[in-house]
């Protein structure tokens, strides 16, 4: 058990274009204990996937110190890098990012392929991924047909089918209706409280929000806590 899970420290990063530099995030520290399910808010453009990103090791921040999981990332090469994340981070994208020509099972699988389990351990750990998220009875369906909520929840089963140290996701809830997003929210506060899964969860939704522990806004580079 890692604790806190996220820590970092004097994260700032800017983007240059076209000979301008933006300042996205600015002096950022906080940390994440383990455990929790924390939404982060805040305005179009803020930089809360850029924040996401920089957690999941996905980017890297243009000054500071990022420690994820006992690692400081920085010190990972690209190839390490991608090893740690399988490891220890579920990402859950707003599209939901699965592979038409894959089954759901074949989709859920992707993330074990880069492991050490066999064949029979790979299937063993979809479908329990799979009932997991109430789609036990889907396993051969493509993409196609689905419905958007359990599309995102074939998404979900991948980002957790290898029991990741933490969640991260980026406006899982942006694409779906009211009642699909609500079952999608339900399932992560079951893996929040029952499974003990570290959540991190973009969200413009105020509603999405509210399921999580805690809330944080993203205003102008800068973390605020609500009152
Ligand atoms: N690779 C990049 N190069 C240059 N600018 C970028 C890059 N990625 C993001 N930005 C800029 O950084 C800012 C923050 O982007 P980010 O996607 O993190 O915001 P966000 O808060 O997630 O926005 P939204 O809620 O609209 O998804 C935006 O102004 C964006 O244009």
């Amino acid at each position: 058990m890692y604790d806190p899970v996220v820590t970092l420290q004097r994260i700032s990063k800017v983007y240059s274009r076209a000979g301008t530099e933006m300042s996205i995030l600015r002096d950022l520290s906080f940390s994440i204990p383990a455990g929790t399910f924390l939404a982060i808010m805040g305005p179009s453009g803020s930089g809360k996937s850029t924040l996401l990103n920089l957690m999941a090791g996905i980017d890297r921040p243009t000054s500071g110190i990022v420690v994820v999981a006992g690692t400081r990332l920085h010190e990972l090469s690209e190839g390490d890098m991608a090893r740690w994340r399988a490891r220890h981070i579920g990402y859950v994208f707003q599209s939901y990012n699965l592979i038409p020509v894959l089954t759901a099972a074949e989709n859920v699988e992707l993330p074990l392929l880069l492991t050490h389990l066999s064949r029979a351990e790979r299937t063993a750990h979809v479908k329990t991924a799979l009932r997991l998220v109430g789609l036990a009875d889907r396993m051969d369906h493509y993409p196609r047909q689905l419905s958007g909520g359990q599309e995102q929840r074939v998404g979900l089963a991948r980002a957790i089918v290898s029991d990741p140290t933490m969640i991260l996701a980026d406006e899982p809830t942006g694409n779906l209706d009211r009642e699909s997003a609500e079952a999608i929210l339900t399932l992560f506060v079951r893996l929040n409280r029952e499974l003990g899964k570290t959540i991190v969860m973009v969200t413009h939704d105020p509603r999405a929000a509210e399921r999580a522990q805690l809330i944080r806004h993203l205003e102008k580079g800068v973390l605020e806590t609500p009152p």
